[in-house]
Parts: C-alpha cells; structure tokens; sequence
C-alpha cells in the first residue's frame, strides 16, 4: 500500500559554528494509510522540529516531504496553507483555539476557510462535537470549558476538514490526569476508526496506543518498535468509531 506520509533525508538545523543545532538531522520516515506512529524522546531532540516539517508549518534545510503522492516541502506559503487546510489536521499542547468564538465557531473555521457554506461547516461541527461528547456546549467559549474539553474542541477543529493526516504535539501535556485519559481514548478511537496519526509526547500512555514508537535522539533516529501489530484493514469500531466516546463527561 502506498505510504501517506513520506520523507527522505529531512534536515533542520539552528544557528551556525559553536551554536550550531542539529534539530533534525537526515531523517528517513514513511507512515502507511490508517498508521499511529508515536514520537518520543527527550527535551530538545527534536520532536517538534520534525512535526513541523511533516505538517509544512517550517521547511527543511534539506529533504523531501511527500503528502499522498503529492511533495510539499518548499511550496509556497499560499500553498502550503492550502494544503494544511485540507490534507492535514494539527492539534497542539496548548489547543490554539481562537478565544473570542465558540466551541462550534472554532470547529467551523477551517471548513469555512476551505470554501464550504456555512450551512454544511455548521452541520459538520456539530456532528463532531456531539461525537467528542460536547454537544451540550457548543455555544460555550474556550474560556468556559475545561482542558480536555478544549483539547477535544480542538481535535473536532482538526477533523473537520476530513484530512489525510493528524499531527498532534503533546496532546495530553497540558492535561490533569482524567483529561488526558479522555484524549488518550479519543486517540485510540481514531486510530481504530483507521485514522493516519504521528503524534509527539511524552506520556507512556499516548505512546502505548502508537503501531509503531520511534524515539528520537539529538535529532535522528535512534530507535524503532513496532508495537500492537493488528492485521490488515483492522477497522475497530465500524462506522460509528467515534462512539466509543459516548462515555466522555460532557
Ligand atoms: N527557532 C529556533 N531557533 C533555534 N533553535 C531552535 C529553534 N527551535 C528549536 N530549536 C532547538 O532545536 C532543538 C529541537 O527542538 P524541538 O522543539 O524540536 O525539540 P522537542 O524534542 O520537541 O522538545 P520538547 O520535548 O521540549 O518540546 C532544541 O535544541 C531547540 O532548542
């Protein structure tokens, strides 16, 4: 099966001579359709850095990045937005929701900026919500809900737009335990519902529902476990995946 994600070579140094950083350095990886790959290491090694290329937020000092078939490294800026808008979804540690709109508001937002009505945008962000358990507070600002809440809120954001691929940055690192716990199963749900996620952390327990862990060090590579091999097309949950979340505290 041909990979979603692809990347050869990819590079991303800081700084020069003595304050050189070798953020990230000849990295070689290739996500298949429906595979959570997990990232781990220490601060600094460089986890971040690589997310960031994956998802076109920075561009490599060299390397190839390729997106379904599709290579995205060095694309415009007008591109590279285009198409994080579409193929990619981003959750991050600290959920960047926009403050000033609503839960259903900030799942809207991207699908608006894709071109689709506001009726259809509504209709999807309201369908996402209730299957992240948040039906009830859609009208509510990030400001009025809890962190897992907002983080839930955000990975709706990042569903909504149906992309090919989720990129996460330490969805639990600004969680109490309960929360995270609730992510933590909203993750394994998409991953059973035959979702493509990397996803950065330092939580063991994030880390244990990843197919395949790969730790970095000093920005490269330095190991690699497969962990649960499940067999081919593997769909978990059937059509309604996501309900398995029925159980979230709204
Ligand atoms: N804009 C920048 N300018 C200079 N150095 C940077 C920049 N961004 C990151 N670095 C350095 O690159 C290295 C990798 O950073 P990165 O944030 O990718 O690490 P990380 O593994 O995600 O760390 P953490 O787990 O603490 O989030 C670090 O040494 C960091 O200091």
């Amino acid at each position: 099966m041909e990979d979603i994600l692809w990347a050869r070579g990819l590079r991303r140094h800081y700084g020069t001579g003595r304050a050189l950083v070798r953020a990230v350095d000849d990295v070689d990886l290739a996500v298949a359709p429906g595979e959570t790959v997990g990232v781990v290491g220490a601060s600094g090694c460089g986890k971040s850095t690589l997310l960031h290329l994956l998802g076109g937020l920075d561009r490599p000092d060299a390397g190839e990045v390729w997106l379904g078939g599709r290579r995205v490294d060095g694309l415009s800026e007008t591109a590279a937005a285009r198409l994080r808008r579409r193929e990619i979804g981003f959750v991050f540690q600290s959920f960047h929701l926009v403050d000033e709109l609503s839960a259903a508001e900030n799942v809207e937002l991207p699908a608006l900026l894709a071109g689709e009505s506001r009726r259809a945008a509504r209709r999807r962000a309201a369908g996402l919500l209730e299957r992240m358990g948040l039906g009830g507070r859609a009208r509510h600002l990030p400001a009025e809900l809890s962190g897992g809440q907002r983080q839930r809120v955000a990975v709706a954001r990042a569903l909504v737009n149906d992309p090919r691929l989720l990129l996460a940055d330490e969805p639990t690192g600004n969680l109490d335990s309960a929360a995270a716990t609730d992510v933590l199963r909203l993750f394994a749900a998409l991953r059973a519902e035959g979702r493509t996620l990397v996803i950065v952390t330092h939580d063991s327990r994030v880390a244990g529902t990843a197919d395949r862990l790969i730790t970095m060090r000093d920005g490269a590579f330095a190991d690699e476990t497969v962990l649960g091999a499940r067999p081919p097309g593997a769909g978990g949950l059937g059509a309604g995946g996501l309900g398995a979340l029925s159980g979230l505290e709204a």
